[in-house]
């Protein structure tokens, strides 16, 4: 069996991964807030942890991997958006984990095995904050529940950093009902306008860790084998996860390994809604950029490197991915080539395992490119049909001559012959004084066309 080897978070290292049960493999990873499109960085971990999984299906046969990835559907920046746009919360929710559904599915990725929404879990999060009280992690405060942080010797192993650092760095709040600033919420009381639940400590909300303690254990089980996210929920979400899970459920191990995506950049900061630095995949996709190009961009960096998007990688990947395709046209896929299941194993290299596609694309390797490329996600039926619209320029350039020659010499015959090759292949010329648009239609025939060169 091929060694999958993983660089864990906790360990700063690169370790040998063995999981719990090689019959069920377990990953969680952190979805996003539903309140607007994904930004391109949102996108990145959904790429990154989807070759992750489609490696580990590889590896372990897809019946023994499960993935589970959650919609964030209760929060307080949801609510904002909801009472600015005057429109229903749920509208809103289901509306954006559409959107999202949709976009990362044109980028080729999987779906996950379980994709639970916060707003159907409240009373298992309720269960948990419940043990939590009885066993002194938490307590209640004026309608609000808050984890007790020194209660949690190891909190801050993760980040490599002490409580008193944090503290010191971090915009922590100070209320009056917690004991330590840097406690953290659990649960808080809800207004009539807001959405709340009934729970032992009135009407209210869970917090937004909680959320992931309480569903991962409810899909995964007290101990499992991966955790992922952008790095930026290292501190304080991934902090608190553990500390909330490992306290609710002693006996469990919780997340054997983390991961964490570096961060996509725009000239050197974090693609951010907050810094309103952001473009969303839906912008890229509607400029007639191709999910499966905007995949291999990101494939084409390691996971734990910051990257930026920029036109240039675009039209590359897009020039490779082109060749590629045209490359693999009807041959069948044969066993994924070694190398760039080595390259895949070591820490989801994806970079090195690009650089192996080039190789085995230079060597006219069509089977094995093919059988590679689907291990990424690349080079699949249902990504292709942008690769088979071709450029109509040059043709309408052509017809465009053509007319201004039969206007000058009263000689329609070669414009008309060269109207109805296009047509015959499926295009349609649309000829007006201001110029002319070809459309290919429901009939187009990209071969047929090649022949018209
Ligand atoms: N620029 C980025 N590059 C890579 N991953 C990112 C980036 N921004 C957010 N993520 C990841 O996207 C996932 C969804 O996060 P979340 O919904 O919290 O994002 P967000 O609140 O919309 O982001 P932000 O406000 O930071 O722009 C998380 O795993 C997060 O780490
Ligand atoms: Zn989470």
């Amino acid at each position: 069996m091929t060694e999958i080897k993983l660089h864990n978070t906790l360990t700063r290292r690169k370790e040998v991964f063995t999981p719990l049960d090689p019959e069920n493999v377990r990953m969680y990873v952190c979805g996003p807030t539903v309140y607007d499109r994904a930004h391109l960085g949102n996108a990145r971990p959904v790429v990154v942890f989807d070759v992750l999984y489609r490696l580990l299906r590889h590896v372990y046969g897809p019946e023994h991997v499960t993935y589970a990835r959650n919609f964030t559907d209760v929060d307080d920046k949801i609510n904002a958006r909801a009472a600015e746009s005057g429109r229903p919360i749920g509208d809103i929710t289901a509306e954006t984990t559409q959107w999202f559904l949709d976009d990362m599915s044109e980028l080729g990725a999987l779906e996950p095995n379980h994709m639970p929404r916060a707003t159907q879990y409240i009373p298992q999060m309720v269960a948990m904050i419940e043990g939590l009280i009885a066993d002194g992690h938490a307590y209640a405060a004026e309608g609000h529940v808050l984890f007790r942080v020194r209660s949690y010797k190891e909190y801050g192993r993760l980040s490599g950093r002490s409580v008193d650092d944090m503290i010191a760095g971090a915009r922590v709040e100070v209320a009056p009902y917690k004991e330590d600033p840097m406690d953290f919420v659990l649960w808080k009381p809800s207004s009539d306008d807001l959405p709340g639940w009934p729970s032992p400590w009135g009407r209210g909300r869970p917090g937004w860790h909680i959320e992931c303690s309480a569903m991962s254990y409810e899909l995964l089980g007290e101990s499992f084998d991966i955790h992922g996210g952008g790095n930026d929920l290292m501190f304080p979400h991934h902090e608190n996860e553990i500390a909330q899970s490992c306290c609710a459920h002693p006996s469990g191990g919780f997340a054997q390994v983390w991961m964490h995506n570096e961060m996509l950049q725009v000239e050197g900061k974090k693609m951010s809604k907050s810094l309103g630095n952001f473009f969303t995949v839906r912008d890229l996709l509607d400029k007639g950029i191709p999910g499966e190009v905007i995949r291999f961009v990101f494939l084409s960096t390691h996971y734990r490197k910051p990257m930026d998007w920029t036109a240039e990688k675009a039209r590359e990947a897009e020039a490779t991915l082109r060749k590629w395709r045209a490359l693999t046209e009807g041959v069948s896929a044969t066993d994924v080539a070694d190398p760039v299941l080595e390259a895949l194993a070591d820490d989801v290299n994806t970079a090195g395992a690009v650089a192996e596609l080039h190789r085995l694309a230079a060597a006219g390797a069509a089977g094995e490119l093919k059988a590679s490329a689907a291990l990424m996600g690349l080079l699949g039926e249902e990504l292709g049909d942008w690769a088979k619209a071709v450029d109509l320029s040059e043709f309408a350039q052509r017809i465009r001559n053509l007319r201004t020659h039969a206007i000058e010499t009263k000689d329609f015959s070669e414009l008309d012959a060269a109207k109805a090759a296009l047509q015959t292949a499926g295009v349609e010329v649309r000829m007006s004084k201001d110029g002319v648009e070809l459309v290919p239609g429901a009939g187009f025939d990209v071969s047929k066309l090649e022949t018209l060169k």
